[in-house]
Protein backbone atom coordinates (compact mmCIF):
# COMPACT_ATOMS: atom_id res chain seq x y z
CA UNK A 1 0.00 0.00 0.00
CA UNK A 2 1.33 3.22 -0.88
CA UNK A 3 1.62 4.89 2.42
CA UNK A 4 3.37 8.46 1.55
CA UNK A 5 0.17 11.46 2.63
CA UNK A 6 -1.43 12.81 0.29
CA UNK A 7 -3.38 16.16 0.21
CA UNK A 8 -6.87 16.21 -0.34
CA UNK A 9 -8.23 19.75 -1.32
CA UNK A 10 -11.36 20.80 0.69
CA UNK A 11 -12.79 22.76 -2.52
CA UNK A 12 -12.51 19.02 -4.70
CA UNK A 13 -14.80 17.41 -1.95
CA UNK A 14 -17.40 19.92 -2.26
CA UNK A 15 -16.90 20.17 -5.78
CA UNK A 16 -17.31 16.61 -5.85
CA UNK A 17 -20.45 16.43 -3.65
CA UNK A 18 -22.12 19.33 -5.67
CA UNK A 19 -21.39 16.83 -9.21
CA UNK A 20 -22.33 13.33 -7.89
CA UNK A 21 -25.94 15.06 -6.39
CA UNK A 22 -26.44 17.10 -9.57
CA UNK A 23 -25.47 14.21 -11.64
CA UNK A 24 -27.78 11.37 -9.11
CA UNK A 25 -30.76 13.49 -9.45
CA UNK A 26 -31.08 12.85 -13.21
CA UNK A 27 -29.38 9.37 -13.75
CA UNK A 28 -30.60 6.62 -12.57
CA UNK A 29 -28.14 3.84 -11.75
CA UNK A 30 -27.74 1.84 -14.78
CA UNK A 31 -28.09 -1.77 -12.44
CA UNK A 32 -31.39 -0.35 -11.59
CA UNK A 33 -32.57 0.56 -15.14
CA UNK A 34 -31.58 -3.12 -16.08
CA UNK A 35 -33.57 -4.71 -13.46
CA UNK A 36 -36.50 -2.46 -13.57
CA UNK A 37 -36.13 -3.58 -17.17
CA UNK A 38 -36.38 -6.93 -16.60
CA UNK A 39 -39.14 -6.30 -14.11
CA UNK A 40 -41.19 -4.36 -16.77
CA UNK A 41 -40.87 -7.15 -19.32
CA UNK A 42 -41.99 -10.58 -17.23
CA UNK A 43 -44.71 -8.39 -14.96
CA UNK A 44 -48.27 -9.68 -15.81
CA UNK A 45 -50.31 -7.29 -13.51
CA UNK A 46 -51.53 -4.76 -16.15
CA UNK A 47 -51.67 -1.65 -13.57
CA UNK A 48 -48.23 -2.57 -12.15
CA UNK A 49 -46.67 -2.97 -15.60
CA UNK A 50 -48.19 0.07 -16.55
CA UNK A 51 -46.28 1.74 -13.00
CA UNK A 52 -43.22 0.36 -14.11
CA UNK A 53 -43.89 1.50 -17.62
CA UNK A 54 -43.97 5.18 -15.86
CA UNK A 55 -41.11 4.91 -14.44
CA UNK A 56 -38.93 3.99 -16.86
CA UNK A 57 -40.34 6.47 -19.20
CA UNK A 58 -39.75 9.29 -16.74
CA UNK A 59 -36.32 7.94 -16.15
CA UNK A 60 -35.63 8.35 -19.32
CA UNK A 61 -36.95 11.74 -20.11
CA UNK A 62 -35.14 12.65 -16.43
CA UNK A 63 -31.44 11.50 -17.97
CA UNK A 64 -31.94 13.01 -21.33
CA UNK A 65 -33.66 16.73 -19.57
CA UNK A 66 -31.14 16.53 -17.06
CA UNK A 67 -33.93 16.80 -14.20
CA UNK A 68 -35.14 15.61 -11.38
CA UNK A 69 -36.31 11.78 -11.38
CA UNK A 70 -38.57 12.87 -8.57
CA UNK A 71 -39.53 16.02 -7.33
CA UNK A 72 -38.16 15.04 -3.41
CA UNK A 73 -34.88 15.08 -4.40
CA UNK A 74 -33.89 13.82 -0.93
CA UNK A 75 -32.19 14.07 2.49
CA UNK A 76 -28.39 13.93 1.32
CA UNK A 77 -26.43 10.89 3.43
CA UNK A 78 -22.93 11.19 3.18
CA UNK A 79 -20.83 7.73 3.91
CA UNK A 80 -17.07 8.63 3.43
CA UNK A 81 -14.16 6.54 4.36
CA UNK A 82 -10.85 8.86 4.95
CA UNK A 83 -7.75 6.99 5.06
CA UNK A 84 -5.59 8.24 7.56
CA UNK A 85 -2.72 9.29 5.27
CA UNK A 86 -4.54 11.43 3.69
CA UNK A 87 -4.40 15.28 4.79
CA UNK A 88 -7.32 16.92 4.20
CA UNK A 89 -6.47 20.80 2.80
CA UNK A 90 -9.52 23.00 4.81
CA UNK A 91 -9.96 25.72 6.99
CA UNK A 92 -14.29 24.07 8.04
CA UNK A 93 -14.62 20.88 9.19
CA UNK A 94 -15.26 17.57 6.98
CA UNK A 95 -19.25 18.09 7.30
CA UNK A 96 -19.51 21.97 6.74
CA UNK A 97 -17.74 20.75 2.52
CA UNK A 98 -19.99 18.48 2.21
CA UNK A 99 -22.93 20.95 2.90
CA UNK A 100 -21.29 23.25 0.80
CA UNK A 101 -21.34 21.14 -1.75
CA UNK A 102 -25.02 20.48 -0.81
CA UNK A 103 -26.03 24.06 -1.25
CA UNK A 104 -23.95 24.00 -4.68
CA UNK A 105 -26.36 21.00 -5.88
CA UNK A 106 -29.53 21.98 -5.02
CA UNK A 107 -29.00 25.65 -5.53
CA UNK A 108 -27.59 24.79 -9.13
CA UNK A 109 -29.54 27.57 -11.07
CA UNK A 110 -29.96 25.05 -14.26
CA UNK A 111 -31.07 22.53 -12.34
CA UNK A 112 -32.60 23.54 -8.86
CA UNK A 113 -33.36 20.88 -6.88
CA UNK A 114 -36.37 21.01 -4.08
CA UNK A 115 -34.77 22.03 -0.80
CA UNK A 116 -36.75 19.65 1.56
CA UNK A 117 -34.77 19.77 4.97
CA UNK A 118 -36.76 21.65 7.51
CA UNK A 119 -35.64 22.84 10.91
CA UNK A 120 -36.30 22.45 13.78
CA UNK A 121 -37.93 19.15 13.22
CA UNK A 122 -39.98 19.37 16.74
CA UNK A 123 -40.93 23.10 16.24
CA UNK A 124 -41.18 25.49 13.62
CA UNK A 125 -40.19 23.11 10.97
CA UNK A 126 -38.96 26.00 8.60
CA UNK A 127 -37.41 25.13 5.46
CA UNK A 128 -33.70 25.39 5.19
CA UNK A 129 -34.06 26.45 1.35
CA UNK A 130 -30.90 24.81 0.86
CA UNK A 131 -31.49 21.04 1.42
CA UNK A 132 -28.51 21.32 4.24
CA UNK A 133 -27.74 19.56 6.91
CA UNK A 134 -26.42 16.37 5.21
CA UNK A 135 -26.44 13.64 7.54
CA UNK A 136 -22.25 12.48 7.17
CA UNK A 137 -20.86 9.72 8.34
CA UNK A 138 -16.73 9.49 8.51
CA UNK A 139 -15.46 5.86 8.97
CA UNK A 140 -10.91 6.51 9.47
CA UNK A 141 -9.67 3.37 7.27
CA UNK A 142 -5.87 2.90 6.00
CA UNK A 143 -4.59 4.51 3.11
CA UNK A 144 -4.30 8.16 1.60
CA UNK A 145 -7.80 8.53 -0.33
CA UNK A 146 -11.33 9.21 0.75
CA UNK A 147 -13.93 7.17 -0.94
CA UNK A 148 -16.97 8.83 -0.51
CA UNK A 149 -20.93 7.51 -1.35
CA UNK A 150 -23.37 9.37 -1.50
CA UNK A 151 -27.01 9.26 -1.42
CA UNK A 152 -30.25 11.63 -1.79
CA UNK A 153 -32.66 9.39 0.16
CA UNK A 154 -36.66 10.38 -0.53
CA UNK A 155 -38.53 10.94 2.47
CA UNK A 156 -41.46 8.67 1.72
CA UNK A 157 -38.93 5.53 1.86
CA UNK A 158 -37.25 6.66 4.30
CA UNK A 159 -40.59 6.78 6.79
CA UNK A 160 -40.89 3.41 6.54
CA UNK A 161 -37.88 2.80 8.32
CA UNK A 162 -38.17 0.13 11.15
CA UNK A 163 -35.93 -1.63 14.34
CA UNK A 164 -36.53 -3.83 16.06
CA UNK A 165 -34.62 -6.17 18.77
CA UNK A 166 -35.13 -10.18 18.23
CA UNK A 167 -34.50 -12.75 20.90
CA UNK A 168 -31.63 -14.37 19.42
CA UNK A 169 -33.82 -17.68 18.81
CA UNK A 170 -36.55 -15.69 16.81
CA UNK A 171 -36.24 -15.17 12.86
CA UNK A 172 -34.81 -11.99 11.13
CA UNK A 173 -36.70 -13.76 7.96
CA UNK A 174 -40.10 -13.75 9.56
CA UNK A 175 -39.84 -10.40 11.14
CA UNK A 176 -38.50 -8.85 7.88
CA UNK A 177 -41.81 -10.10 5.60
CA UNK A 178 -43.89 -9.57 8.28
CA UNK A 179 -43.13 -6.15 8.62
CA UNK A 180 -42.78 -5.47 4.79
CA UNK A 181 -46.23 -6.86 4.65
CA UNK A 182 -47.34 -3.92 7.03
CA UNK A 183 -45.81 -0.97 5.32
CA UNK A 184 -47.90 -0.61 2.52
CA UNK A 185 -46.70 1.11 -0.71
CA UNK A 186 -45.71 4.93 0.38
CA UNK A 187 -41.83 3.77 0.58
CA UNK A 188 -42.69 3.48 -4.12
CA UNK A 189 -41.72 0.04 -5.18
CA UNK A 190 -40.32 -1.54 -7.14
CA UNK A 191 -37.00 -0.59 -5.23
CA UNK A 192 -34.72 -2.43 -2.44
CA UNK A 193 -35.37 -3.27 1.17
CA UNK A 194 -31.97 -3.03 2.89
CA UNK A 195 -31.28 -5.07 6.32
CA UNK A 196 -29.14 -4.59 9.10
CA UNK A 197 -28.61 -7.77 11.69
CA UNK A 198 -26.23 -6.94 14.67
CA UNK A 199 -24.15 -4.35 16.27
CA UNK A 200 -26.30 -2.26 18.63
CA UNK A 201 -29.39 -0.54 17.78
CA UNK A 202 -27.78 2.17 15.78
CA UNK A 203 -25.20 -0.01 14.38
CA UNK A 204 -27.73 -2.10 12.82
CA UNK A 205 -29.55 1.07 11.08
CA UNK A 206 -26.17 2.12 9.69
CA UNK A 207 -25.54 -1.64 8.36
CA UNK A 208 -28.93 -1.28 6.35
CA UNK A 209 -28.35 2.16 5.43
CA UNK A 210 -25.33 1.54 3.87
CA UNK A 211 -25.52 -1.71 2.22
CA UNK A 212 -28.45 -0.39 0.08
CA UNK A 213 -25.94 1.23 -1.83
CA UNK A 214 -24.85 -1.93 -2.84
CA UNK A 215 -24.45 -2.61 -6.91
CA UNK A 216 -27.96 -4.84 -7.10
CA UNK A 217 -27.16 -8.16 -8.09
CA UNK A 218 -29.35 -10.76 -6.86
CA UNK A 219 -29.41 -12.37 -10.04
CA UNK A 220 -26.20 -13.27 -10.01
CA UNK A 221 -26.21 -14.25 -6.76
CA UNK A 222 -29.07 -16.90 -7.11
CA UNK A 223 -27.69 -17.98 -10.05
CA UNK A 224 -24.17 -19.25 -8.57
CA UNK A 225 -25.90 -19.90 -4.87
CA UNK A 226 -25.20 -18.86 -1.23
CA UNK A 227 -21.50 -18.46 0.12
CA UNK A 228 -22.66 -17.80 3.67
CA UNK A 229 -25.89 -17.01 6.16
CA UNK A 230 -26.16 -13.49 4.79
CA UNK A 231 -26.45 -14.66 1.02
CA UNK A 232 -29.35 -17.54 1.72
CA UNK A 233 -31.32 -14.44 3.89
CA UNK A 234 -30.78 -12.59 0.64
CA UNK A 235 -32.39 -15.06 -1.43
CA UNK A 236 -34.88 -15.93 0.78
CA UNK A 237 -36.48 -12.02 1.84
CA UNK A 238 -36.27 -11.60 -2.13
CA UNK A 239 -38.51 -14.53 -3.16
CA UNK A 240 -41.06 -14.16 0.03
CA UNK A 241 -41.09 -10.31 -0.24
CA UNK A 242 -41.80 -10.51 -3.55
CA UNK A 243 -44.26 -13.54 -2.99
CA UNK A 244 -46.30 -10.43 -1.07
CA UNK A 245 -47.64 -9.70 -4.48
CA UNK A 246 -47.71 -5.77 -3.10
CA UNK A 247 -46.37 -5.12 -6.70
CA UNK A 248 -45.24 -1.49 -8.49
CA UNK A 249 -46.84 1.16 -6.66
CA UNK A 250 -48.78 -1.22 -4.43
CA UNK A 251 -51.05 -1.99 -7.00
CA UNK A 252 -50.34 -6.03 -6.76
CA UNK A 253 -48.05 -7.70 -8.98
CA UNK A 254 -44.86 -9.40 -9.36
CA UNK A 255 -41.90 -6.90 -8.42
CA UNK A 256 -42.04 -5.73 -5.42
CA UNK A 257 -38.34 -5.46 -4.66
CA UNK A 258 -35.43 -5.58 -7.54
CA UNK A 259 -33.17 -6.81 -4.67
CA UNK A 260 -32.69 -7.00 -1.51
CA UNK A 261 -29.49 -6.31 0.95
CA UNK A 262 -28.03 -7.92 4.06
CA UNK A 263 -25.27 -6.70 6.02
CA UNK A 264 -24.51 -7.61 9.35
CA UNK A 265 -22.20 -7.21 12.67
CA UNK A 266 -21.20 -9.15 16.11
CA UNK A 267 -23.56 -8.60 18.74
CA UNK A 268 -24.37 -8.86 22.20
CA UNK A 269 -25.13 -12.77 23.37
CA UNK A 270 -29.03 -11.43 24.48
CA UNK A 271 -29.36 -9.49 21.40
CA UNK A 272 -30.16 -9.69 17.97
CA UNK A 273 -30.77 -6.00 16.62
CA UNK A 274 -32.26 -5.84 13.49
CA UNK A 275 -33.11 -2.72 11.12
CA UNK A 276 -34.86 -2.66 7.50
CA UNK A 277 -34.65 0.18 5.38
CA UNK A 278 -36.47 0.09 2.32
CA UNK A 279 -34.79 1.85 -0.66
CA UNK A 280 -37.87 3.31 -3.22
CA UNK A 281 -37.64 3.91 -7.00
CA UNK A 282 -35.98 6.66 -7.22
CA UNK A 283 -33.07 5.07 -5.74
CA UNK A 284 -30.14 7.51 -6.27
CA UNK A 285 -26.69 7.07 -5.31
CA UNK A 286 -22.95 7.11 -6.02
CA UNK A 287 -19.41 6.09 -5.24
CA UNK A 288 -16.50 7.77 -6.36
CA UNK A 289 -13.08 7.79 -4.72
CA UNK A 290 -10.68 11.44 -3.87
CA UNK A 291 -6.99 11.03 -4.61
CA UNK A 292 -5.53 14.56 -4.39
CA UNK A 293 -5.59 14.84 -8.08
CA UNK A 294 -8.71 17.14 -7.99
CA UNK A 295 -12.38 16.44 -8.08
CA UNK A 296 -14.51 13.53 -9.59
CA UNK A 297 -14.99 13.53 -12.84
CA UNK A 298 -18.45 12.05 -13.86
CA UNK A 299 -18.89 10.81 -17.32
CA UNK A 300 -22.71 10.02 -18.33
CA UNK A 301 -24.44 6.47 -17.94
CA UNK A 302 -24.99 4.59 -21.34
CA UNK A 303 -28.05 5.94 -22.04
CA UNK A 304 -29.12 2.94 -24.95
CA UNK A 305 -29.32 0.79 -21.71
CA UNK A 306 -32.33 3.19 -20.82
CA UNK A 307 -35.52 1.25 -22.71
CA UNK A 308 -37.75 3.08 -25.32
CA UNK A 309 -40.97 2.93 -22.86
CA UNK A 310 -42.94 5.46 -25.15
CA UNK A 311 -46.47 6.60 -24.51
CA UNK A 312 -48.35 5.02 -26.87
CA UNK A 313 -46.95 1.44 -24.66
CA UNK A 314 -48.57 3.03 -21.51
CA UNK A 315 -52.15 3.52 -23.18
CA UNK A 316 -54.45 0.93 -21.52
CA UNK A 317 -57.38 0.21 -23.09
CA UNK A 318 -60.32 1.34 -20.97
CA UNK A 319 -58.99 5.10 -20.27
CA UNK A 320 -61.82 7.60 -18.89
CA UNK A 321 -61.53 11.07 -19.76
CA UNK A 322 -62.21 13.41 -17.14
CA UNK A 323 -63.07 17.46 -17.50
CA UNK A 324 -62.15 18.91 -14.01
CA UNK A 325 -63.25 21.84 -14.74
CA UNK A 326 -66.94 20.44 -14.68
CA UNK A 327 -66.88 17.62 -12.10
CA UNK A 328 -70.22 16.46 -10.48
CA UNK A 329 -70.81 14.09 -7.69
CA UNK A 330 -72.48 11.62 -9.92
CA UNK A 331 -69.67 11.66 -12.33
CA UNK A 332 -66.97 11.12 -9.21
CA UNK A 333 -69.36 8.85 -7.63
CA UNK A 334 -69.14 6.55 -11.15
CA UNK A 335 -65.22 6.12 -11.19
CA UNK A 336 -64.61 2.52 -10.31
CA UNK A 337 -61.51 0.96 -8.34
CA UNK A 338 -58.73 0.26 -10.53
CA UNK A 339 -59.54 2.37 -13.65
CA UNK A 340 -57.47 4.64 -15.60
CA UNK A 341 -58.24 8.69 -15.71
CA UNK A 342 -56.81 10.96 -17.69
CA UNK A 343 -57.57 14.17 -15.97
CA UNK A 344 -57.52 17.83 -17.52
CA UNK A 345 -58.48 21.07 -16.33
CA UNK A 346 -57.89 22.88 -13.29
CA UNK A 347 -56.68 21.43 -9.79
CA UNK A 348 -55.44 22.15 -6.37
CA UNK A 349 -52.51 21.36 -4.92
CA UNK A 350 -51.78 20.82 -0.79
CA UNK A 351 -49.46 18.62 0.89
CA UNK A 352 -48.68 18.47 4.85
CA UNK A 353 -47.87 21.98 6.34
CA UNK A 354 -50.96 23.20 3.65
CA UNK A 355 -53.41 20.78 5.58
CA UNK A 356 -51.70 22.01 8.92
CA UNK A 357 -52.56 25.22 7.94
CA UNK A 358 -56.27 24.55 6.66
CA UNK A 359 -57.30 22.94 9.73
CA UNK A 360 -56.42 25.46 12.08
CA UNK A 361 -58.64 27.91 9.86
CA UNK A 362 -60.91 25.57 10.01
CA UNK A 363 -60.88 25.17 13.86
CA UNK A 364 -60.52 28.90 14.47
CA UNK A 365 -63.79 29.35 12.30
CA UNK A 366 -61.55 31.50 9.70
CA UNK A 367 -62.31 31.47 5.78
CA UNK A 368 -59.60 29.26 3.64
CA UNK A 369 -57.20 31.08 1.21
CA UNK A 370 -58.72 28.95 -1.55
CA UNK A 371 -62.38 27.95 -2.38
CA UNK A 372 -62.60 24.37 -2.31
CA UNK A 373 -65.98 23.08 -3.41
CA UNK A 374 -66.16 21.04 -6.06
CA UNK A 375 -62.43 20.97 -6.70
CA UNK A 376 -60.03 17.91 -6.62
CA UNK A 377 -56.44 18.39 -4.17
CA UNK A 378 -53.09 17.05 -5.59
CA UNK A 379 -50.81 16.04 -2.70
CA UNK A 380 -47.60 17.44 -4.08
CA UNK A 381 -44.51 19.85 -3.19
CA UNK A 382 -43.18 20.28 -6.50
CA UNK A 383 -39.57 21.61 -8.06
CA UNK A 384 -38.56 24.78 -8.80
CA UNK A 385 -39.28 25.40 -12.70
CA UNK A 386 -36.27 26.50 -15.02
CA UNK A 387 -35.37 26.57 -18.71
CA UNK A 388 -39.41 27.55 -19.89
CA UNK A 389 -40.77 24.86 -17.45
CA UNK A 390 -44.06 25.59 -15.79
CA UNK A 391 -43.17 23.66 -13.38
CA UNK A 392 -40.53 21.16 -12.46
CA UNK A 393 -40.73 17.73 -11.42
CA UNK A 394 -44.12 17.08 -9.74
CA UNK A 395 -45.01 13.59 -8.73
CA UNK A 396 -47.40 12.99 -5.99
CA UNK A 397 -46.56 12.62 -2.02
CA UNK A 398 -47.79 10.18 0.34
CA UNK A 399 -51.28 10.44 0.94
CA UNK A 400 -51.65 8.53 4.56
CA UNK A 401 -49.60 11.34 5.94
CA UNK A 402 -53.08 13.44 5.01
CA UNK A 403 -55.34 10.86 6.68
CA UNK A 404 -55.67 12.51 10.33
CA UNK A 405 -56.74 15.67 7.99
CA UNK A 406 -59.23 13.88 5.91
CA UNK A 407 -62.70 14.09 7.87
CA UNK A 408 -62.26 18.00 8.23
CA UNK A 409 -60.85 18.16 4.63
CA UNK A 410 -63.86 16.64 3.42
CA UNK A 411 -66.71 17.61 5.68
CA UNK A 412 -65.92 21.32 5.70
CA UNK A 413 -64.33 21.78 2.02
CA UNK A 414 -66.92 20.40 -0.38
CA UNK A 415 -63.74 18.52 -2.20
CA UNK A 416 -64.81 16.37 -4.82
CA UNK A 417 -61.44 14.18 -5.32
CA UNK A 418 -57.94 13.45 -3.87
CA UNK A 419 -54.70 12.41 -5.43
CA UNK A 420 -51.80 10.64 -4.59
CA UNK A 421 -49.50 8.35 -4.08
CA UNK A 422 -50.11 4.86 -1.79
CA UNK A 423 -53.17 3.47 0.55
CA UNK A 424 -55.32 5.09 2.25
CA UNK A 425 -56.00 4.42 6.13
CA UNK A 426 -59.35 2.84 7.37
CA UNK A 427 -60.24 6.06 8.97
CA UNK A 428 -59.43 7.95 5.82
CA UNK A 429 -61.80 5.13 3.92
CA UNK A 430 -64.81 5.92 6.11
CA UNK A 431 -64.74 9.39 5.63
CA UNK A 432 -64.71 8.58 0.96
CA UNK A 433 -67.57 6.68 1.90
CA UNK A 434 -69.19 9.11 4.05
CA UNK A 435 -68.88 12.08 1.74
CA UNK A 436 -68.59 9.92 -1.31
CA UNK A 437 -65.21 11.96 -2.05
CA UNK A 438 -62.65 8.94 -4.22
CA UNK A 439 -59.77 8.88 -3.91
CA UNK A 440 -57.22 8.58 -6.80
CA UNK A 441 -53.16 8.23 -7.16
CA UNK A 442 -50.26 9.23 -9.58
CA UNK A 443 -47.30 7.25 -9.84
CA UNK A 444 -44.80 7.92 -7.41
CA UNK A 445 -41.31 8.15 -9.31
CA UNK A 446 -42.79 9.58 -12.45
CA UNK A 447 -42.59 13.06 -11.62
CA UNK A 448 -41.09 14.48 -14.20
CA UNK A 449 -43.30 12.74 -16.89
CA UNK A 450 -46.32 14.30 -14.96
CA UNK A 451 -44.89 17.60 -14.78
CA UNK A 452 -45.26 17.58 -18.75
CA UNK A 453 -49.14 17.09 -18.34
CA UNK A 454 -48.79 20.30 -16.27
CA UNK A 455 -49.71 23.44 -18.75
CA UNK A 456 -50.23 25.78 -16.45
CA UNK A 457 -48.71 26.39 -12.56
CA UNK A 458 -49.29 29.74 -10.09
CA UNK A 459 -49.42 29.99 -6.28
CA UNK A 460 -52.99 30.48 -5.02
CA UNK A 461 -52.09 30.79 -0.95
CA UNK A 462 -49.34 30.05 1.62
CA UNK A 463 -46.15 31.13 -0.61
CA UNK A 464 -44.51 31.68 2.56
CA UNK A 465 -44.61 27.21 2.84
CA UNK A 466 -42.19 27.07 -0.58
CA UNK A 467 -42.50 23.79 -2.11
CA UNK A 468 -45.70 23.47 0.43
CA UNK A 469 -47.23 26.40 -0.93
CA UNK A 470 -51.38 25.69 -2.67
CA UNK A 471 -51.13 26.30 -6.42
CA UNK A 472 -53.50 25.83 -9.04
CA UNK A 473 -52.17 23.77 -11.82
CA UNK A 474 -53.62 23.30 -15.20
CA UNK A 475 -53.25 19.69 -16.65
CA UNK A 476 -54.16 18.11 -19.76
CA UNK A 477 -54.61 14.13 -19.60
CA UNK A 478 -52.72 13.67 -16.39
CA UNK A 479 -52.72 10.12 -15.83
CA UNK A 480 -53.76 8.82 -12.18
CA UNK A 481 -55.16 5.54 -11.06
CA UNK A 482 -58.53 5.32 -9.16
CA UNK A 483 -57.24 3.85 -5.75
CA UNK A 484 -60.47 4.11 -3.74
CA UNK A 485 -63.81 4.50 -5.13
CA UNK A 486 -66.74 5.63 -3.07
CA UNK A 487 -67.47 2.34 -2.02
CA UNK A 488 -64.61 1.89 0.05
CA UNK A 489 -63.04 -0.58 -2.50
CA UNK A 490 -59.49 -0.23 -2.53
CA UNK A 491 -57.34 -1.18 -5.25
CA UNK A 492 -54.16 -1.62 -2.66
CA UNK A 493 -56.14 -3.77 -0.63
CA UNK A 494 -57.56 -6.31 -3.72
CA UNK A 495 -54.30 -5.94 -6.07
CA UNK A 496 -51.93 -7.30 -3.92
CA UNK A 497 -53.94 -9.66 -2.60
CA UNK A 498 -55.21 -11.18 -6.18
CA UNK A 499 -51.52 -11.52 -6.84
CA UNK A 500 -50.26 -13.16 -3.96
CA UNK A 501 -52.83 -15.82 -4.64
CA UNK A 502 -52.29 -15.83 -7.97
CA UNK A 503 -48.29 -16.27 -7.23
CA UNK A 504 -48.72 -18.76 -4.62
CA UNK A 505 -51.18 -21.05 -7.02
CA UNK A 506 -48.43 -20.88 -9.71
CA UNK A 507 -46.51 -22.09 -7.06
CA UNK A 508 -48.31 -24.94 -6.34
CA UNK A 509 -48.99 -26.10 -9.69
CA UNK A 510 -44.86 -25.47 -10.39
CA UNK A 511 -44.54 -28.04 -7.91
CA UNK A 512 -47.26 -30.67 -8.67
CA UNK A 513 -45.71 -30.60 -12.46
CA UNK A 514 -49.03 -29.02 -13.53
O1 LIG B 1 -41.83 14.77 -0.29
C1 LIG B 1 -42.28 14.23 -1.31
O2 LIG B 1 -42.49 14.86 -2.33
C2 LIG B 1 -42.63 12.78 -1.39
C3 LIG B 1 -42.15 11.91 -0.32
O3 LIG B 1 -40.91 11.38 -0.69
C4 LIG B 1 -43.08 10.75 -0.21
O4 LIG B 1 -42.80 9.73 -0.84
O5 LIG B 1 -44.07 10.84 0.49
Amino acid sequence: MDRRTRTIAGKDITRSVADALQYISYYHPPDYIRSLSQAYAGEQSPAAKNAIGQILLNSRMAAFGRRPICQDTGLVVVFAKVGMDARIKSTVGFADLVNRGVRQAYLDPDNPLRPSIVSDPLGRRVNTRDNTPAVVHVDLVPGNQIEITIAAKGGGSENKARFTTLNPSASVADWVVDTVSTLGSGWCPPGLISVGIGGSAEKAMLLAKEAMNEPIDISELTARGPSNAEEALRIELYERINGLGIGAQGLGGLTTVVDVKVASYPTHAASKPVALIPQCAANRHLSFTLDGTGPVQLQPPDLSEWPQVGNKDLLTANVRRVNLDALTKEETASWRCGETLLLSGKMLTGRDAAHMRMIDLINAGEPLPVDLRGRLIYYVGPVRPVRGEVVGPAGPTTSSRMDSFTEKMLAETGLYAMVGKAERGPTAIASIVRYKTPYLIAVGGAAYLIAKSIKTARIVAFEDLGMEAIYEFEVQDMPVIMAVDVEGNSIHSSGPLEWRKRMAADMIARNIGV
